[in-house]
């Protein structure tokens, strides 16, 4: 079985080196490692000889830098080198790494960007304290505008590791290597369109060392959850494989809800119902063939048919409307403590009256799925889960919050659980952007739920198989082929 992706933060990564040089291999070791890294890159890219220009920062990111513009001199290349600032300023390993270079050392800014066949930015990595300003901005500013190839070494200068934000301004990289796993800025927008295809180097941090240090934040892909994936036996019946509850709104109102039923019935879920409205009951009709079909008027109708423990996961939101009746129709469902996915409507619904969902789900497995609009609106008048400027330390607040896995829809998709757990989902399409793209996801999630998978991996494994479904259709997709071409996906998944 593949290991799941890690992804370390930049302080984690930081304790994951210090712990990597007590263990015996040398900070300055390490360092060499990642400029061979670099070098080996830039030799995939350009053929000896060709001209390559190197610019320095001050910290180590820079010092990578120097070991490879070192190498690559070694290696047949024409190598500037610019350092931003005085290079009396080096100081421990990075002035140690200076002195692999015995050729001139220029000033970055004076760098003949527009005259070289690669760039390789080595000003800024993990270490980036604040915005780029004056002269530092004005080199990335040109190395941008020179329109040549740019290598970034770590990550893109500019761009802030933790959030994946630009600091004023950063460098637009055709390519990154990082080092030993990919930060939160290489998935996270809009850095990872600034880092361009990323490479990890290994340069000998163990992967119990990241493991310690990190292990909470993970590129969301099958190797974190196609294990708990439902497998039916030979033996499975359909009433093994749960039963979905879809809450449908009024009768202009009814298609979000078949359309996450119908995800429902194709992710597995034995059994899938559509609870509607009496006066909707016509249209729904009209429109079910393996879906079911029942009545339900309201909190009270709801909370009728739940007595019934077969009904093991719903989905509450999807053109349910924006009143009181959606949160009693919530609050009914918190109580009966189902698997439940909450949508649309049913967030909005408690548009600045996040206390009200204050641990609410605690209880039982639940999903949220705002995009950040709704995340926006329900998280009202709660500075401490909408300030921070990173995505995922937003998402992950608002799960601890709620005590429900949060899922912070955009095409970076962020998952965190209240236990910390968190993922970032890169597959994501264009595409999806359609309406009732956000319906066929919740339905995909509760029905892995309804079949026992946990609420972080039945999160996890709907964003990708929605996003890798879309891909696969690409140009013209609406929502109705999203659930169709989920077969095709599950079928690669569970060879
Ligand atoms: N395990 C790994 O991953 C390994 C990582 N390695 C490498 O180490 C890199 C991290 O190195 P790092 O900690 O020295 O930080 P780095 O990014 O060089 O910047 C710090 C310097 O920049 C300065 N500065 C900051 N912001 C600024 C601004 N806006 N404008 C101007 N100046 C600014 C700051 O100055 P100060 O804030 O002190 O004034 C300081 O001098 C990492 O990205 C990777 O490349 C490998 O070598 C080994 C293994
Ligand atoms: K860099």
């Amino acid at each position: 079985m593949t290991a799941p992706e890690l992804i370390l933060t930049p302080s984690e990564m930081k304790q994951a080196d210090r712990e990597t040089v007590e263990s015996g291999i040398s900070g300055i070791e390490l360092m060499r490692r990642a400029g061979h890294a670099v070098a080996d890159h830039a030799e995939k890219l350009v053929s000896p000889g060709a001209r390559i220009v190197v610019a320095a920062g001050p910290g180590q990111n820079g010092s990578d830098g120097f070991i490879a513009a070192a190498l690559l001199v070694g290696r047949g290349y024409q190598v500037r080198l610019g350092l931003l600032g005085s290079s009396d300023r080096l100081t421990g390993d990075a002035a140690e790494a200076a002195k692999d270079w015995t050729g001139e050392i220029g000033r970055a800014e004076d760098l003949p960007f527009h005259e070289t066949d690669l760039v390789i930015d080595a000003l800024f990595g993990t270490g980036l304290a604040r915005d780029l300003e004056g002269a530092v901005r004005l080199t990335v500013e040109r190395m941008n505008a020179s329109g040549r190839p740019i290598l970034a070494v770590d990550l893109p200068s500019g761009i802030d590791g933790d959030t994946g934000e630009v600091r004023g301004v950063a460098v637009k990289a055709t390519r990154t290597v990082t080092f030993a796993t990919r930060k939160p800025c290489h998935l996270l927008m809009p850095g990872r369109a600034y880092s361009g295809p990323v490479e990890v180097a290994d340069i000998g941090i163990g992967r119990k060392i990241l493991e310690a240090k990190g292990g909470t934040l993970f590129a969301n892909n099958p190797a974190l959850w196609n294990h708990v994936l439902p497998r039916p036996g030979l033996s499975s019946h359909k009433y093994e494989r749960g039963h979905t509850l879809v809450a449908s709104g009024g009768a202009t109102r009814t298609g979000a809800a078949r359309l996450a039923a119908r995800a429902a019935l194709r992710i597995g879920s034995g059994l899938v119902t559509v609870a509607s409205p009496p006066e909707a009951l016509g249209v729904n009709a009209a429109h079910l063939t393996a879906v079911m079909l029942r009545g339900c008027d309201g909190p009270e109708g709801l909370n009728t048919i739940l007595q019934d423990p077969r009904f093991n996961a719903l989905v509450l939101g999807p053109a349910l409307g924006i009143h009181a009746g959606t949160r009693a129709m919530v609050a009914v469902a918190v109580h009966a403590r189902r698997s439940l996915v909450l949508d649309a409507d049913a967030l909005t619904s408690f548009e600045g009256l996040a206390t009200e969902l204050h641990g609410a789900f605690r209880h039982a497995p639940t999903v949220l799925t705002p995009h950040d609009g709704e995340f926006n609106r329900l998280f009202k008048g709660h500075p401490d889960l909408l300030d921070p400027a990173s995505k995922l330390e937003r998402a992950r607040r608002a799960a601890v919050y709620t005590g429900a896995v949060l899922l912070l829809k955009g095409p970076d998709t962020v998952i965190a659980a209240p236990d910390g757990r968190t993922a970032i989902n890169e597959n994501g399409t264009p595409y999806l952007a359609t309406a009732g793209s956000g319906d066929t996801l919740c339905g995909l999630i509760a029905g892995l739920m309804a079949q026992g998978v946990p609420a972080f991996e039945a999160a996890c494994a709907g964003v990708w198989i929605h996003a890798q479904a879309g891909a696969s259709f690409g140009p013209g997709l609406i929502a109705e082929d999203l659930a169709e071409l989920v077969p095709g996906v599950l079928r690669e998944l569970l060879k």
